[in-house]
């Protein structure tokens, strides 16, 4: 399958290695925030586990793993295809905060391959495939039931490098300030 033109991986994109403070081989990745829909341990939520992997060209590579519960359905005990797509959002966000963070999703291209029944387990990989100043190429694929299942689906995405000025100026600030940044600082990023 080819990606749309802004997907493809420039020539001059080089090798995104995963951070010297990120996460190593092996290690589970943290959930990112206590509300998140696609890590956090919500009763609404994706509820993804994802761990690092190995990667033969040594980009930073992840795995990780989704259950398919009831409330998730779509056409009547298959995943709502909207969810597969968030799903590789989460798993995209999280492979490329292995090399720079904070970034945010720009574009994402899912292509299903096959139905994805209720009660069965996803398998999901994010990569890096490169970078490009800001630009970071990642794509993805879903197994089901087992790491080397059948592909059910597959993602390509475009991410961008921000600044933390990106959530300060968009972000309701009661949440920023759960979190502990100064009203003043929000105050000053939307002056
Ligand atoms: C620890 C964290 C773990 C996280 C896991 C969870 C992951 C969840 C991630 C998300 O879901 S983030 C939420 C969904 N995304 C957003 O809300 C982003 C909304 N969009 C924006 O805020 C801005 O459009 C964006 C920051 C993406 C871009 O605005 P900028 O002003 O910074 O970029 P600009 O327009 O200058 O474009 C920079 C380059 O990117 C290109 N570009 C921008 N948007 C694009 C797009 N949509 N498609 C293709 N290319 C795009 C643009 O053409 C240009 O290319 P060149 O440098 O070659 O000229």
């Amino acid at each position: 399958m080819v990606a749309s033109p802004s997907l493809e991986l420039p020539a001059e994109a080089t090798v995104a290695e995963r951070h010297e403070k990120a996460p190593a081989v092996g290690e589970r990745i943290p959930v990112h925030s206590a509300v998140c829909f696609g890590c956090a341990d919500l009763p609404h939520g994706l509820r993804l586990e994802s761990w690092v992997t190995d990667d033969e060209a040594g980009a930073a590579a992840i795995s990780s793993r989704m259950v398919l519960r009831e409330e998730q359905q779509g056409a009547p005990g298959l995943l709502h295809g909207g969810l597969l797509t968030a799903a590789f959002d989460e798993v995209l966000g999280s492979v490329v905060a292995l090399v720079t963070r904070p970034c945010v999703t720009a574009r994402l291209e899912t292509d299903f391959r096959a139905p994805m029944p209720i009660g069965s387990t996803l398998w999901l990989r994010g990569r890096v495939d490169g970078r490009l100043g800001r630009k970071l190429y990642v794509s993805g694929r879903a197994h089901l039931d087992a790491p080397d299942g059948p592909v059910v689906g597959t993602a390509s995405a475009l991410f961008l490098k921000v600044e933390m000025d990106h959530f300060l100026r968009n972000s309701r600030p009661e949440d920023l300030e759960a979190l502990g940044v100064p009203a003043e600082r929000i105050r000053a990023a939307r002056a």
